[in-house]
This record gives structure tokens, C-alpha cells and sequence, in this order.
């Protein structure tokens, strides 16, 4: 027995069902990207790349993603929906190089008459003829029993007629949908552990769907009753509602189950936000595990346990998807968030002094405003009229965006005192000031951090007046940061976020040159 026989196995359908979420379509080079950090990165079990005879773009896409997998011997996992045709769709995984399919037969009796207008002997007839075909072509055949949830709720003796006239067929793996997301968890439990006590020789997948907002509880459900294999996709991506998200399938078999699974969770954030690219479908900030604010702490009482003793932490830690705790300031900040964010950035402050600088973050919050960590040493600055946060004012500047031509911009600065001035020419007015930026740092021995993202709001309403704000995240050295600005013009917002993440630079080498220089001087004190 491998230990694949003994572990339950997770199938991913992003690149098949999360191509089946309204208005997303994966290129051919998207699918075999996203394929290659399933299996590599995730080492996800098993994947469904496409359904047959879509397109040929998708044909070329599975080729792809089997060209890849082949010489590293993971071609095996890469699945294929295929239709009962007569052994079209057998072909055109052949074709693609493919290994296995995913053969859709009917699960309810009801879909089995109304939409394919054939009796249940009929259709076990025409499934078993493609399964002769498939198996000719030498691929290894799955089936599914689509509105099997129904089916087995509506006329249990149609579904267990079927599997017993098609495991006479040699096949022994099926695969349960609960096609419309009907079920609850305790209806789950209750079939699979009958289907799975009828037939002992079987092993039994599991697919939700999400229309109640229970496909991961459904999923828990199946792995319980002892499903061989549960179905998810990332970020929840599927027909109508979605499947079940493999970052939260992971967690609940892995942490409520103890079950063993092969995922390397470290990675599920980096995949999720490479889904979200290609799919263009953001996910919540509140996600689970892969959100934005999911590690966030935003009430003070919160970072107040967490200081007296982690208190608000559980098994879900951060550390364990590459991500960091946050405490969140606001208007609902404590004394202890401030606290937690100032141990962060490396700077104290008086009790007095730390009131004054809490007091302004509360009125921040109270007039909106978002503030993030980063934000907090120009509010310190301006709270307490320190000079240490502003080494670099744009004095003067002039960008121009064009169209079909390169922009263009030309920048003063006054850095550290002194007066620079630098040109240049870039992809669009906002790249065209970076460049013209990095020339002038750089003849400062100073180097830019990387842009990682870039996101830009207004207001809701649809003011074209409106205030523009900026976040820009950025990575160096120390991590991912982000700053933002504020301003009516776009560009201008990028800019006063850029200028904000000069100063936080500045001022971080600034005070890593103190530290070595007291560093070195107590060294030489002890000597
Ligand atoms: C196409 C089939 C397998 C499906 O996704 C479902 O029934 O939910």
C-alpha cells in the first residue's frame, strides 16, 4: 500500500471548475503558471486541468501543462473532465497527451431522463461503451456522478444501480458532486458513509459547491466519513457560488481533522494572489488565511491580551502562510496596538508622549482615514514636531503623461538639506518621476525599494473630483511595507506615497549607521 492509499488526497479544479466562475477565462501560458505552482509549489495531489473539446487553446494548454509534468513525472496527476460522446472526448485528451479522464456520467435519474432522454440502463449502456474506449486508449478512467446529491437525496437505488453496472466496468473511483450546493454536512456524513460501507472495493471523491456557503463544512463532513479524496479550488473560484477554498480545506483537514495531507501551506498565500492576477477576481480582505486583514487585530483589547499573554492567538498562526500579525490603527486602537506597532518599527516613545500620538490616531480614525503601520512615524513626526521623519521634500516637479510617446519628468529635491534636480522618461508620468527619483538617490549611495503593488480608490460615488488615495506596497531587505498619499490628481497621490517611502528609508539607514556606530563603540569601550 502507498501512503497515497492510506492519506486522504486533495484534488484542485481551479483550471476546470474555477474556469467555470462567470468571466474568467485562463490563457494557455496562465493555466500552465498556475498548473506549475499547484504541483511544485503547493504539491497539491491532483489536478483538473479543462474539459474536453472546449477549444483548441485549450487543448494547447493541457499539452503544455502535460509537456511540463511529464519529465518530472507528474503527468499522472493531471486530469481531464471528458463527456460521454462516443469517445470524442477520449480522443482529445489523447491528443493533449493526457492520462487521465474525468468521465461525467449522470448521478441523479432525474437528469439521467429529462436531459439526456435515456433510461438508466441506456446511459450505464453508452458510459461503460466510452469507458471501453478510454481504457483502449490507455487512460485511466474517474467518474463522476453529476447531481449525484440529488440523486442519492431523490432515488438512492438509481445511483447505487449505476455504480454497480459500472464497477462491473472495472472502475472503481468515483467522484460525488453535490453539483447545486445543496447539502449540509450532516447529509454528507450520513451518504458517503453509506456508499462507502455498500461499496468497500470503491474509493469515493467528494465536490461541493458552495451555494449555501457550506462547501468547506461539506468537505469536512466528507473527510470524515472517509472520502479518498476531497475537490477544492483557490480562492474559492467555480460555477455559481464557487467550490470549496483549498486554503481553508487545508487548515480545517489539517488542524480540526489531524489528517495528513501532502500541502505546503507556506505557499497557499502566493498562489492565491497568483489566481487572483490571472482571474482578475479579488477575494476579500477577509478570506480566510489568504485575506489581507485575516492577521490583523483591530480592537485594543486585543493587542492588549496579546501583550499579556497571546491571548488572542490560536493555531492559525501568521508564521505558518509567510504572513505577519498586525495590530490596526484606528480609532478603535488601545494603548497596546500603539505599543505593538512602535515594537515593530523600532522606535519608543514617553507614556506622555505615546498618549499625545494615540489621541491623533483616534481622530484619524474617526474621519476615516486608513492608517497603516507605516503611516505611524509621520504621525509621530507631526504629533510631537519632530524633525525625524522628513530628510526629502519634493520641492518642485513636472510630469507629463502621454499617449503613444514616452512621459516625461523633471524633479527638485530638497535631501538631507541639499538641492538636487534630475529628469526622467518612463512608462507613464508616475514611472517616468520613479526613474528621475532613483537617479537622484543614487547619487546619494541610496537604493530604492521594490514596487509590489499599487492600488488606487476614491471615495464611493464616482466623483471624478474626488481625493485620490494611493497605497503602494513595497519589498527590501526588511520585507514588504506599504505607504500611501493623498491627492485630487492620481499621479500626484503615487507620488506622496513614493515620497513617504524615501523618508521611511532614510531614516531606517539613517538608524541602522546609529546602531553599528554604538555597536562598534561599545565594543571598543569593553576591549
Ligand atoms: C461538471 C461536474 C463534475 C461538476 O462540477 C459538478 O457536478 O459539480
Amino acid at each position: 500500500m502507498t501512503s497515497d492509499d492510506q492519506r486522504i488526497l486533495i484534488l484542485d479544479t481551479t483550471l476546470r471548475d474555477g474556469e467555470q466562475t462567470q468571466g474568467v477565462s485562463f490563457s494557455p501560458d496562465e493555466k500552465v503558471n498556475i498548473a506549475k505552482a499547484l504541483l511544485e509549489l503547493l504539491r497539491v495531489d491532483r489536478i483538473e486541468v479543462a474539459s474536453a473539446r472546449v477549444s483548441e487553446g485549450e487543448l494547447a494548454a493541457v499539452a503544455q501543462i502535460i509537456d511540463w509534468a511529464r519529465p518530472k513525472g507528474l503527468d499522472g496527476r493531471v486530469e481531464v473532465l471528458g463527456f460521454v460522446d462516443g469517445g470524442r472526448s477520449v480522443d482529445w485528451i489523447r491528443r493533449a497527451g493526457g492520462q487521465v479522464i474525468n468521465l461525467l456520467a449522470k448521478g441523479s435519474e432525474k437528469h439521467c431522463r429529462t436531459q439526456l432522454g435515456k433510461t438508466p440502463e441506456q446511459h450505464a449502456e453508452d458510459v461503460r461503451a466510452d469507458i471501453t474506449i478510454a481504457r483502449e486508449r490507455g487512460l485511466a478512467v474517474n467518474l463522476y456522478l453529476e447531481d449525484w446529491s440529488n440523486g442519492y437525496a431523490d432515488n438512492p437505488a438509481y445511483v447505487y444501480a449505476l455504480i454497480e453496472a459500472l464497477a462491473e466496468s472495472g472502475v472503481g473511483h468515483f467522484m460525488l458532486p453535490d453539483t447545486l450546493g445543496v447539502m449540509t454536512p450532516e447529509r454528507v456524513f450520513a451518504a458517503l458513509s453509506d456508499m462507502i460501507r455498500r461499496f468497500p472495493d470503491c474509493r469515493f471523491d467528494f465536490h461541493p459547491h458552495n451555494d449555501y456557503g457550506l462547501a468547506t463544512a461539506n468537505v469536512f463532513a466528507a473527510a470524515q466519513a472517509g472520502a479518498a479524496a476531497v475537490h477544492c479550488t483557490v480562492n474559492c473560484l467555480g460555477e455559481r457560488a464557487g467550490n470549496a477554498s483549498l486554503a481553508e480545506v487545508v487548515v480545517n483537514l489539517r488542524d480540526q481533522l489531524s489528517l495528513e495531507i501532502g500541502i505546503d501551506e507556506s505557499h497557499l498565500g502566493r498562489v492565491s494572489e497568483l489566481v487572483q492576477y490571472f482571474s482578475g477576481k479579488r477575494i476579500g480582505d477577509n478570506a480566510p488565511i489568504v485575506g489581507d486583514d485575516v492577521f490583523t487585530q483591530t480592537a485594543g483589547i486585543h493587542a492588549d491580551g496579546d501583550n499579556k499573554g497571546s491571548l488572542y492567538h490560536t493555531k492559525l498562526s501568521p508564521e505558518r502562510f509567510g504572513r505577519r500579525r498586525v495590530y490596526a490603527l484606528g480609532k478603535l486602537a488601545g494603548k497596546a496596538s500603539l505599543a505593538k506597532n512602535l515594537e515593530r518599527i523600532g522606535i519608543t516613545l514617553s507614556e506622555e508622549n505615546q498618549r499625545k500620538v494615540l489621541k491623533r490616531i483616534v481622530e484619524l480614525g474617526d474621519s476615516k482615514k486608513t492608517i497603516t503601520a507605516e503611516d505611524l512615524p509621520f504621525i509621530i513626526a507631526e504629533v510631537l514636531e519632530s524633525k525625524d521623519y522628513s530628510h526629502a521634500e519634493l520641492i518642485a516637479c513636472n510630469v507629463s503623461s502621454s499617449y503613444g510617446l514616452e512621459s516625461t519628468a523633471s524633479i527638485k529635491l530638497c535631501l538631507r538639506g541639499e538641492h538636487l534636480t534630475a529628469t526622467g522618461s518612463g512608462n507613464g508620468g508616475f514611472d517616468a518621476f520613479n526613474k528621475a527619483l532613483a537617479r537622484v538617490v543614487k547619487t546619494q549611495g541610496l537604493s530604492l525599494p521594490a514596487l509590489v503593488d499599487y492600488e488606487v480608490r476614491i471615495p464611493k460615488g464616482g466623483r471624478t473630483d474626488a481625493l485620490t488615495e494611493c497605497t503602494i506596497s513595497w519589498a527590501d531587505d526588511r520585507g514588504t511595507f506599504k505607504t500611501r498619499g493623498v491627492h485630487a490628481n492620481q499621479v500626484f497621490a503615487a507620488i506622496g506615497a513614493t515620497m513617504r517611502m524615501l523618508n521611511l528609508v532614510i531614516h531606517w539607514s539613517l538608524k541602522r549607521q546609529r546602531d553599528l556606530a554604538d555597536a562598534k563603540a561599545a565594543a571598543e569601550s569593553a576591549a
